[in-house]
């Protein structure tokens, strides 16, 4: 199986100066817990992380300290996600049939869930890693008043990794390009081009460090699996 870790965000939200996944999480870069997890995950064989060229030699850094056992190949990513899955997807070797994508920022995720995931991507052309939503969540307009609540039963909160035939995504990315869709996941250009896309059973703890205290949250959950 083939994976492509977009890491060429800013992390605006982080508040942070430089890429947030170059923040350091007990020691590490985040990147490098997002490697880590995927090199450990016997269904993977290649990896492709897409990051700004100026993040490069770091990158490199972290890659020379891991020492994966997998190839890894270093992509120039866009100013958006979509973007940046874009050109991953250019990137991919000729023979790629199946890809993974998950996000460098979800630094939790456990090996486990990619060969969940990749195994399931044998029997389907989309999937994505999703967890039910335990908060009821409110429509609301622009002036803060709620318009509607929908039924919790059907509400999944989207992770990654996702999973798709590659000649599949790579054709509703163009259809998304032509038609200038916007989205801030890969399942989301299946569904607007009528594709089914399926659900498996995501990690609680596979938060993506968006703000401040998802560190914090993260280096908790580091620590007890260290003592587990
Ligand atoms: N131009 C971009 C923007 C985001 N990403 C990646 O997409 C993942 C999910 O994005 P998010 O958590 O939103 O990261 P940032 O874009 O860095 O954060 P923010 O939106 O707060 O700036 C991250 O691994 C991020 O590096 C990317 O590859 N290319
Ligand atoms: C793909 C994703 O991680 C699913 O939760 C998420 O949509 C990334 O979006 P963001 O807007 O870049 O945080």
């Amino acid at each position: 199986m083939y994976l492509l870790i977009p890491a060429a965000g800013m992390g605006k939200r982080m508040g942070s100066s430089r890429n947030k996944l170059l923040l350091e999480l007990k020691g590490k870069p985040l990147l490098a817990w997002t490697l880590i997890s995927a090199d450990k995950a016997e269904s993977i064989e290649w990896i492709g992380i897409m990051g700004q060229t100026y993040d490069f030699p770091t990158f490199e850094e972290i890659i020379n300290q891991i020492k994966p056992c997998k190839p890894i190949k270093l992509i120039k990513g866009g100013d958006t996600r979509q973007e940046s899955v874009y050109n991953g997807l250019q990137a991919l070797p000729e023979k790629a049939e199946k890809v993974l994508i998950h996000d460098g920022a979800r630094c939790l995720a456990t090996p486990d869930l990619f060969n969940r995931c990749a195994e399931v991507l044998q029997e389907c052309q989309g999937l994505i890693a999703a967890i039910p939503v335990k908060d009821t969540i409110k429509i609301v307009d622009s002036n803060l008043l709620i318009t509607d609540t929908p039924t919790r039963d059907n509400l999944w909160a989207a992770q990654t990794p996702q999973g798709f035939d590659v000649k599949l995504l790579k054709e509703c990315h163009d259809r998304g390009l032509k038609l200038g869709w916007q989205v801030t996941d890969d399942a989301a250009l299946l569904e607007k081009c009528g594709f089914p896309v399926r659900i498996v059973s995501g990690e609680e703890t596979n938060l993506k460090v968006t703000t401040p205290i998802d560190l914090t949250i993260a280096e908790f959950i580091l620590n007890q699996r260290a003592i587990i």
